[in-house]
């Protein structure tokens, strides 16, 4: 992994708004009311005017007390982008999604990438996780990817979401990032430090959105014309190859350009420098479900190395910048459960939560009709789901709006090949650190790379309660003796050096006051 310094090339983002002048030499119309009634420039200003009785001022700022939605709950500081999927392999044996089928076939799709705990406006350069989500608008109904830049996720009970998220955000009465909460929540809850292994390493810093893989993490059933079923893990992989940033190239970034992986998204669009991923699935087949020695639905570890083997289905291209990030992005509504025929889904208890949870969240975010609006909405829909906020579009115009009704409003079809039985999957609550010996001793490549990971580990650790440190290095011995000795090493070294800066503080504080009094 390495910075891959292609930033050279022309900022974008600076030129949006001269470029926008370049396309509209004269104004682009007369302003109007909100009404479309012409505006007289006497109504540009308040001074000496009956500020109270002004419609046009009240409504102008009435509309302004109202422009904000709530950030979503997780993953709020996102850029977003659109583009297209392209099928480059037959896997008709595998599934029936017309979107994966023809060879050459494209659909077009849009995307939001974020990253996981900031909130709206905060910064990108965060040691975090990073999110590729992607909505295809297929011929038979939206296919939504909901991804991050690391294969294994942080939790594999659905109950853990909300104190997760607490626990490794704000501090809710100092509202500061808090190591002593997090590490509190990692040491109770050990499953969620194999995925935090990831990201203190090379890859929790990437350089760029798009210079990182992503991965859906769920264990997917797939099924094909003739009805066979196949459990797939899909992975996005970037054709630029994966680049990350130091700790202090990231630190210099962190205070110099906060929003660096949104203009290096937009830049690279903008340059026609296509972002690309390679869509591939790792398979099993059903009969492998009950041969390997693993539990293949666990989110929380890898498929065993040479258990599966791996198909390319297509590529993921961005082309085209968004046009108004609040319309395009910010509106966007994303949920795993969005499936299309020949992709029965996952069926673990994380996947059944989250089906719930999007569309809740939606629903408050977004309100009841998320789904009307025009970035949300499929290139075909006909139901009986009439009225409510707008947008409501058509909302099905004359039709009949009941079911089942005699006059020929919508009726369902008949997929012959969708599996009728449910796979009964029983997930266990046991821990084990197998998984994160293997990241550390074979997953890690070098030497260099488990001290950095310790190093960043350690970072983590200063200032928290002493028991508490000691909780976590007997975590830590116990995944691994040289990763438990290492960041202890690592946070003796961090505990001195704080130690002599505050020591250099408080001299530097009594020269300043020595040189006050002279
Ligand atoms: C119990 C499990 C989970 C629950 C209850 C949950 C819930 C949620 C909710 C409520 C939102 C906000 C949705 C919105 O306002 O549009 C969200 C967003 C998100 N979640 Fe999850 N989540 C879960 C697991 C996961 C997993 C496993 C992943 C990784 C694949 C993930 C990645 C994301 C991302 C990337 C977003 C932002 C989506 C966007 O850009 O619109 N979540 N989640």
């Amino acid at each position: 992994f390495q910075f891959c310094n292609d930033s050279m090339a022309p900022d974008a983002v600076s030129q949006q708004l001269v470029d926008f002048r370049r396309r509209h030499p004269r104004p682009v119309g007369v302003l109007t009311k909100i009404t479309g009634r012409p505006l007289d420039i006497r109504d540009t200003v308040t001074l000496n005017t009956d500020i109270f009785t002004s419609i046009n001022f009240f409504r102008l700022n009435s509309h302004q007390d109202r422009e904000r939605i709530p950030e979503r709950l997780v993953h709020a500081k996102g850029v977003g982008g659109f583009g297209y999927f392209e099928v480059t392999n037959d896997v008709s044996k595998y599934t029936k999604a017309d979107v994966f089928n023809g060879i050459g076939k494209r659909t077009p799709l849009v995307v939001r990438f974020s990253t996981a705990r900031q909130n709206r406006g905060g910064s990108d350069i965060d040691r975090d996780a990073k999110a590729l989500v992607v909505k295809m608008y297929t011929e038979e109904g939206n296919l939504d990817f909901i991804t991050f830049n690391i294969p294994v996720f942080v939790y594999r009970d659905p109950i853990d979401f909300r104190s997760f998220i607490r626990a490794f955000r704000r501090n809710p009465r100092t509202q500061v990032f808090d190591n002593t909460m997090q590490w509190d929540f990692l040491t109770l809850k050990p499953e969620s430090l194999h995925a935090n292994l990831w990201l203190m390493s090379d890859l929790g810093l990437p350089d760029g959105f798009r210079k990182a893989n992503y991965f859906p993490f769920h264990t997917y059933e797939i099924y094909n014309k003739e009805g066979k079923r196949y459990f797939v893990k899909f992975n996005f992989r970037t054709e630029i190859g994966l680049f990350n940033l130091t700790n202090t190239q990231g630190s210099v970034l962190r205070s110099e350009d906060p929003d660096y992986y949104n203009r290096d998204l937009y830049n690279a669009i903008a340059n026609k420098n296509y972002p690309a991923w390679r869509l591939e699935m790792d398979i099993l087949t059903k009969e492998d479900l009950t041969r390997v020695d693993f539990d293949p639905f666990d989110m929380i570890r890898l498929w065993k190395r040479g258990s599966y083997h791996t198909v390319t289905i297509g590529r993921l291209v961005l082309n085209k910048n968004v046009d108004n990030h609040f319309k395009d992005t910010e509106k966007t509504g994303f949920n795993p459960d969005n499936l299309v025929p020949g992709i029965a889904g996952p069926h673990d208890a994380m996947f059944r939560a989250r089906k719930l949870f999007y569309l809740d969240a939606q629903n408050y975010r977004l309100g009841a009709n998320a789904a009307n609006t025009p970035i949300n909405a499929p290139l075909y829909k006909k139901t009986y789901s009439r009225d409510g906020v707008a947008p409501v579009l058509d909302n099905m115009k004359d039709a009949p709006n009941y079911y089942p009704n005699s006059f020929n409003g919508p009726v369902p079809y008949v997929d012959e090949s969708r599996p009728k039985d449910l796979p009964i999957i029983l997930q266990t609550t046991a821990i084990d650190l197998q998984p994160l010996a293997e990241f550390y001793n074979e997953i890690l490549e070098s030497d260099s790379h488990r001290q950095r990971v310790a190093e960043n580990v350690a970072n983590t650790m200063l200032n928290i309660p002493h028991d508490l440190e000691k909780r976590a290095l007997l975590l830590l011995t116990q995944v691994d003796m040289d990763l438990g000795s290492r960041v202890s090493a690592a946070l003796e070294a961090l505990k001195m050096v704080s130690q002599m800066e505050r020591l250099d503080q408080i001299t530097q504080c009594f020269a300043n006051a020595d040189r006050e009094k002279d």
